[in-house]
């Protein structure tokens, strides 16, 4: 009976546990109502519904497409609104607040700079007000009995071509709130090699980024990013199981490219239901994350886009609890893995493990030590 305890986290276990995201987009987490209000305030008409409600069940429907392209689709009303300092200000301390009070620890939120410079807004300004955004979202949750530190990445659009101005624009404010350097958008048709410009530019400033790749396309642009742009990780990178054989009798072989992704401990910013969506999994249970986590692979657990998932960090991992049957162990070792991907500095990220993490699982293990004691009434009669 104890280990049953032990072993299943609750739903408000799995809150409390301290959880760390590296692959949220700012543009993919508004509040309904956040998105509703802004629209009223900067007269944007174009809204598919104004009910808050409505709105929320109209992205996670109009997501759930099995394709990325018509996905993606739904950033344009996200991204509509979010075109003023105060809209990007709210929205990012919103985002910081929300992570918060759902018990992630440390993330990092990334967004287009250059999908928010409709109503005139510079480059600089967009990144200078999401920053403020955080670090008031990381105030207020503070006020609110959480902690959380919040880092940028700025992301570049793969269909576009601004790639080397953004990651110009992530080495100015390296040090300032931004961690790093990401692409995103449409996989097919546009390879990682694209952009190998800005990505040769970041190695030479001794720079972080991320790629997306792996999620619509499969293992060649997850080599693209790796061997020809350098990735320090894979954003989703859930392709790579196209690398893995698993035979009948339940061993495995790995392909050239799925052993260097292991044994070089490239994490993989897997994104479950996000997945789901796009069509790059058919259900929890047959998400590769459960094979991926059997391999030891470096694999983490993030969001994506909450909005357009209805999810949240603790969502996802319900989800996963519910699928293979995971312990507060388990949510420890994909925590730990995704701290020790962060894009923060070595010491930091071994103090979040040490100081924040691993007391805060220990915490949560030690529980049904307490709640046994508090369930028995001390009588014989208990002993059969
Ligand atoms: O899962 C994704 N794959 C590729 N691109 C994505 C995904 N989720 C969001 N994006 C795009 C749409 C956003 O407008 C952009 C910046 O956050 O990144
Ligand atoms: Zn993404």
């Amino acid at each position: 009976m104890t280990s049953q305890i032990q072993n299943t986290p609750s739903s408000e276990q799995i809150r409390r546990a301290p959880k760390v995201l590296l692959h949220d987009h700012l543009d993919g987490g508004l509040r309904p109502g956040t998105i509703v209000e802004l629209a009223q305030e900067t007269g944007y008409s174009g809204l598919p519904e104004t009910d808050p409600d409505k709105l929320g069940v109209w992205f996670r429907e109009a997501a759930d497409s099995g394709s990325l392209e018509r996905y993606l689709e739904t950033f344009a009303h996200t991204c509509a609104v979010m075109q003023t300092r105060e809209a990007l200000v709210r929205v990012a301390a919103e985002c910081a607040e929300d992570l918060a009070e759902d018990g992630v620890v440390y993330a990092e939120v990334r967004y287009a700079p250059e999908q928010h410079l409709e109503t005139g807004l510079t480059l600089e300004e967009v990144v200078e007000a999401v920053n403020e955004g955080f670090r008031e979202g990381e105030r207020r949750a503070r006020d609110n009995g959480h902690r959380i530190r919040v880092g940028a990445l700025l992301t570049a659009m793969r269909h576009a071509a601004r790639a080397l101005e953004i990651a110009e624009l992530a080495n100015r404010y390296r040090d300032l709130g931004v961690v790093g350097f990401d692409i995103a958008g449409a996989e097919a048709g546009f390879p990682p090699t694209r952009h190998l410009d800005a990505f040769e530019y970041l190695k030479r400033e001794n720079n972080h980024f991320t790629i997306h790749a792996g999620e619509a396309f499969g293992l060649p642009s997850i080599w693209q990013a790796l061997q020809w742009c350098g990735a320090d990780r894979l954003g989703h990178g859930v392709r790579i199981i196209d690398d893995i054989q698993v035979a009948a009798d339940g061993s495995v072989k790995l392909g050239r490219l799925a052993s260097y992704v292991r044994d070089k401990r490239v994490p993989l910013e897997l994104c479950p239901s996000s997945n789901l969506q796009t069509g790059a999994a058919d259900s929890y249970a047959e998400h590769p994350i459960g094979l991926l986590r059997r391999l030891h692979f470096r694999a983490t657990v993030n969001t994506d886009n909450r909005l357009m998932s209805g999810t949240s960090m603790s969502r996802e991992f319900e989800h996963l609890v519910e699928a293979f049957g995971y312990s507060l162990d388990d949510m420890q070792w994909f925590s730990v893995n995704a701290m020790k991907s962060a894009f923060i500095p070595f010491d930091e990220r071994l103090a979040m493990i040490n100081d924040v993490i691993k007391p805060g699982y220990a915490e949560l293990k030690s529980e049904w030590l307490f709640q046994q004691t508090a369930s028995t009434s001390g009588s014989l009669r208990e002993q059969g």
